[in-house]
């Protein structure tokens, strides 16, 4: 662990990070608004005067903007952020709103056009919805606009949340093959304590999890508007820099140095290689919806031979998934060896376990998981 290092701190990841030309940028919700609620109209513009900047001079952002609840209460007379999601869902019904237009005017000031993308977790689990995600980012980013992304929260529900953007962040940030990604909070950095019971000392480079086994991330405030504190962030760093995208956390106010290979913030290193977005999410990031118990035959099929997984290999199944779900593939012992998206309901499998595909009536020929929507994990 690098602790209070300042002569290594322009390391590579800081040098990555500055110098990236695609790069994801991620604010929370207590870095854009008042304690009471409202938006914060200066630091929202001097945020968006870092991104703009960067734009301008070549690069492609994409921001991760969270805030939508909160910017809710103040027009809704709420005194704090509602703990129940329907109230949770009008909030940002009506503050994603005031956020998009706070975000269309202040770009505006530098000729810039902002897109606005709300996805839910079927966005970026299943294939056709990903990939339409995927090229709206594309078509925005190379018609020069800047994506403010957030979770769709009218629609989300608890079952199908991400909760915190800190995650999707990480995940955007894989969906558009960023070559870094910037969290911004209103901590300035990862310390190895909560800085709130004082005596915490900053982290200024984390090289793998061997520099995290003395930190404790803890939540944010209780009456914060915040929802994952230190430890969302934390995963979502590991999550990305796992996958080979190096990682800043950092101040919300440090964000110009931050993006300029300061010595601010906590930097991580990648630990990964890089995956393809896609098999990233089927890997890691989707969440599993149920599994699936493979013979050994199949097991070998699947994991050595790269094929795809045919009704006559699975020994049961859980009943609690639909066509289109992300599955886990277990073998004999319950060992994970592989996800997928499935291609029929639970319901559906009972009749096709264990039988080849010539004894299938011709509707339930196809593959139980495709090759291409499985990814191995051995
Ligand atoms: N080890 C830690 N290092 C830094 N901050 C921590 C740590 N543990 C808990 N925290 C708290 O997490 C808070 C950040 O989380 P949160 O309020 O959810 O941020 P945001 O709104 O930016 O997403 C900080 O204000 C800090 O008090
Ligand atoms: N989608 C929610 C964001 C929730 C969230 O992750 O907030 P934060 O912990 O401040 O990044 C909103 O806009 O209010």
């Amino acid at each position: 662990m690098t602790v209070n290092e300042p002569a290594t701190a322009r390391s590579e990841t800081r040098q990555r990070v500055g110098t990236a030309r695609r790069l994801v940028v991620k604010v929370g919700s207590s870095s854009l608004t008042t304690a009471h609620g409202g938006l914060d109209r200066a630091r929202l513009d001097a945020l968006v005067d870092v991104v703009a900047d960067r734009c301008a001079r070549g690069g492609q952002l994409v921001l991760v903007s969270s805030g939508a609840i909160a910017a809710g209460l103040a027009p809704l007379a709420l005194a704090r952020r509602p703990k129940d999601l329907a109230t949770q869902q009008a909030a940002a019904g009506v503050g994603q709103l005031a956020l998009a237009h706070a975000y269309a005017t202040s770009f505006g000031r530098h000729q810039r056009v902002v897109g606005q993308v709300l996805l839910t977790a079927d966005d970026v689990i299943r294939r056709a919805h990903y990939r339409n995600a995927q090229r709206t980012f594309e078509r925005l980013l190379a018609l020069r606009a800047v994506p403010v992304v957030n979770e769709n929260d009218t629609v989300a529900t608890d079952e199908i949340r991400f909760g915190d953007n800190d995650r999707l962040a990480a995940l955007v940030a894989h969906l558009v093959g960023a070559d870094a990604l910037v969290l911004l909070s209103d901590v300035d950095a990862l310390y190895d304590g909560d800085p709130r019971h004082g005596g915490a000392t900053r982290i200024t480079e984390v090289r793998g999890p061997e520099d995290l086994v003395q930190v404790q991330a803890g939540d944010g405030r209780v009456d914060g508007l915040g929802t994952g504190g230190m430890a969302s962030k934390l995963a979502a760093a590991k999550l990305a820099s796992s996958a080979g995208i190096p990682v800043l956390l950092a101040g919300a106010d440090d964000a110009a140095r931050a993006l300029d290979q300061a010595d601010v913030g906590t930097a991580f290193a990648v630990t990964g290689a890089r995956l393809s977005a896609r098999r990233f999410w089927l890997g890691y990031a989707a969440g599993a919806k149920g599994r699936v118990r493979l013979d050994d035959g199949a097991v070998q099929a699947v994991t050595q031979r790269r094929r795809s997984l045919l009704a006559a290999g699975i020994l049961d199944t859980t009943s609690d998934f639909h066509a289109g779900d992300v599955v886990e593939l277990v073998d004999r012992s319950d060992r994970v060896v592989a996800r997928g998206v499935v291609g029929y309901d639970a319901s559906e499998l009972p009749e096709l376990i264990g039988r080849s595909t010539h004894e299938l009536p011709a509707e339930f020929r196809r593959e139980i998981v495709h090759a291409d929507d499985l990814v191995v994990l051995q």
